[in-house]
């Protein structure tokens, strides 16, 4: 067997302005982040919102100094990671492995067989399970080793989520706990979650929004039953309805409710990044003083706190004394998931059929040409625009 590696996975953020375009493109373009029946209206979509979308984007990029943080975090996250294991007797190679930007996964992917790295790890960095997020790498990943044979020589193992990690809720309260401690006693504790497509949840199965609300409750049974404490969604994009309810609306309500102090928790994320930085440290925070909030603050993400990373490596030591964990266990331990939402169109398709879904693929392109050329359209309507 060859040395052990570990690939630390995530969704990869722009360096600069110039990135902001072709990393949204790449966002996108992924049909676990936008859902569509044809496939071949994927890259002109993609095409299309990342070209609109780009300028409102490199403003708030702009904001946080013009890129995003998310690199240099996960790549001092690995370095810490590294060190915390050879403390523990364990010498392994640590990999970065990006869905969207630099590092691509499939860059990581090369190192790793240049490497001749013999067993692998492989562990995304998004505490609890979605379809969009680590579903997608896996997606992605399983789609390499398929056709790669040296790939396959590898024995690896994957870490679906870990919302319940011991040392990682441990972490959170301990984090939490620090920020309290300079907040009056009725603060109201406001746990932020990433929100995805309702639809995600009801009809394809994802876990995403019960082991959110697990993880909440094992964080809340830690710290003690005295915090009030709100659950909400954030990072809406499009027109469809996503879980609820939304930040912005609880944000609101409580302040009309006569709340004055609250104290946010980023639930799903681990590393500051453009939707902790800019989205709730400045536009939730606005939205919060017009509502008559006194106190807003916000737990820091746990980017390279020691506690964390000690959970990072208990969860690496676990997966290398534990049988492995394959694509196929994760398929079958999440059955009701449905990862490949494309493939169940296309899967006994006749030719005719597929015929129509060109055609009506680029009668669909043509539509979002004009809108985007006259400015006028549906989707200025629904307000993607
Ligand atoms: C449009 C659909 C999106 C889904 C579904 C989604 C799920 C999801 N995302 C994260 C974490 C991150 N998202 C980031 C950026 C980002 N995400 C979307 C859209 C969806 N995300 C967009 C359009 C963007 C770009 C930023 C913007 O224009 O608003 C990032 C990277 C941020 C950075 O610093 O660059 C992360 C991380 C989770 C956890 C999640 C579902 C659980
Ligand atoms: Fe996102």
């Amino acid at each position: 067997m060859g040395s052990t590696g570990v690939l630390l996975l995530n969704l990869g953020g722009p360096d600069g302005p110039e990135d902001v375009r072709p990393f949204l493109y790449n966002l996108f373009s992924d049909p676990e982040i936008i859902r569509l029946p044809f496939p071949w209206l994927q890259k002109p979509l993609a095409w299309f919102i990342s070209t609109s979308r780009a300028r409102k984007s490199q403003k708030n990029y702009e904001e946080i100094g013009g890129g995003s943080p998310l690199r240099r975090i996960t790549e001092e996250q690995a370095a810490a990671l590294k060190t915390c294991l050879q403390s523990r007797g364990v010498d392994a190679e640590l990999y970065v492995g990006m869905r969207y930007w630099h590092p691509f996964t499939e860059e990581a992917i090369a190192q790793i067989k240049a490497d001749g790295i013999g067993e692998l790890v492989v562990l995304p960095l998004y505490p609890q399970f979605s379809i969009s997020t680590s579903g997608s790498s896996f997606r992605l990943l399983e789609a390499l080793w398929e056709k790669d044979a040296q790939l396959q020589a590898i024995r690896y193992s994957l870490v679906p989520s870990w919302y319940d990690a011991p040392r990682y809720v441990e972490s959170m309260v301990e984090l939490i706990r620090q920020e309290l401690a300079h907040c009056p006693a009725e603060t109201t504790i406001f746990f932020s979650a990433h929100g995805v497509p309702r639809s995600y949840v009801t009809d394809a199965g994802d876990p995403y929004q019960d082991e959110i609300e697990a993880c909440v409750a094992l964080i809340m049974a830690a710290l003690g039953p005295d915090h009030p404490h709100v659950l909400a969604y954030q990072s809406r994009v499009g027109p469809v309805e996503w879980l609820q309810p939304y930040t912005e609306d609880v944000i609101i309500e409580l302040g009309a409710a006569g709340a004055k102090h609250l104290v946010v928790v980023p639930i799903s994320f681990i590393s500051e990044h453009i939707e902790t930085l800019q989205e709730i440290d400045i536009e939730y925070r606005e939205l919060a003083e017009e509502s008559g909030i006194e106190t807003f603050r916000r737990v820091p993400a746990l980017n390279t706190y020691p506690g964390f990373i000690a959970a990072l490596a208990d969860l690496v030591t676990d997966a290398l004394a534990a049988p492995p964990c394959t694509f196929s266990e994760v398929n079958t331990s999440r059955k009701r998931v449905k990862l490949y939402p494309q493939e169940r169109w296309e899967w006994g398709m006749t030719t005719a059929a597929e015929r129509w879904n060109g055609r009506l693929a680029m009668l669909g392109f043509l539509a979002l040409l004009l809108e985007l050329i006259s400015g006028q359209g549906p989707l200025h309507m629904l307000g993607w625009l």
